[in-house]
């Protein structure tokens, strides 16, 4: 794959990925009552494996201090791609080349539940290879960030999932990250935590990094990236700067052109 030589250093290559995952369907395909009780009954009909190629032929390259918005209708695949960049899902085909560790932050990232806030503040920060000394440090910041006041005592299975997901964004935050991988976070806070975490991801790109932002919200993609990729079935539609794929994006899904 040719990558143009535009002197800034690149932190994640992707080169023609493909990714298809296998799923067990059942057979008979009516999907009606009456057949699913008489396949349970008899015992009759195998599941068969079905592909679902999420994501096609995806070619890009992100550089240092680039925070790239990843955009595009329900089960385009953004999700998909996110997962393969962070490494948990292999490429059936093609390959991504990270330079850095990437750090994958979703709304579903595991925290455990039966803990406190605070308890899952520590154990979030080890699990980012920060030392005991640095949380002690870090601790009062990442917990005023959260806005999670006195609830920070009480287990997290308390928590709303807006309160949830800002407590998992203010902890992954709270390190330099040299990919950041953010999932439709910042969806499930309210105004106020998303100017605080808008700010937060401006501050990310400034040490350097690189944001991959995944969000329907393209106010949020606006204000906090400089570039956007749009997925469209699994296929990249466009990749460039953000006001052009956003533009782009929007006349697509309303056929005019509408400003947001
Ligand atoms: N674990 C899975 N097993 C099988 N198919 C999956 C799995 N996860 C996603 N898919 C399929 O892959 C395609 C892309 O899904 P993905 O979640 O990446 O889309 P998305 O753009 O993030 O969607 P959304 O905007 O709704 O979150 C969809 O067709 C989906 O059904």
């Amino acid at each position: 794959m040719a990558v143009a030589d535009t002197g800034a250093e690149p932190t994640v290559i992707a080169d023609d990925v493909n990714i298809i995952y296998k799923v067990i369907a059942g057979q008979g395909g009516k999907g009606t009552a009456a057949t699913a009780f008489r396949r349970i009954l008899k015992r009759q009909d195998r599941p068969s494996i079905r592909e679902v190629h999420a994501v096609k032929g995806v070619s890009f390259t992100a550089y240092k201090g680039d925070a790239i918005g990843v955009i595009g209708r329900n089960g385009s695949g953004k999700s998909t791609l996110l997962r393969a960049v962070a490494g948990l899902l292999p490429p059936a085909s093609g390959a991504i080349y990270t330079g850095g560790r990437p750090s994958l932050l979703g709304v579903n990232a595991a925290m455990m539940n039966d803990l406190t806030g605070d308890r899952n503040v520590v154990l979030g920060c080890l699990a980012m290879g920060m030392s005991p000394a640095e949380i002690e440090q870090r601790y009062d910041e990442i917990v005023e960030f959260s806005g999670i006041g006195e609830f920070i005592d009480l287990p997290m299975s308390t928590y709303s999932s807006g309160m949830a997901a800002r407590l998992k964004f203010a902890i992954a935050s709270a390190k330099a990250h040299d990919i950041l991988l953010v999932d439709e976070a910042l969806a499930t806070g309210d105004a106020e935590f998303r100017i605080r975490s808008e700010k937060k991801i401006h501050e990310l790109r400034e040490q350097a990094g690189t944001v991959f932002l995944v969000s329907h919200s393209l106010d949020v993609v606006l204000d906090t990236c400089n570039r956007a990729i749009w997925l469209d079935k699994g296929v990249l539609r466009l990749d460039g700067p953000v006001e052009e794929v956003v533009e782009a994006y929007n006349q697509s899904a309303t056929g005019a052109t509408t400003k947001v």
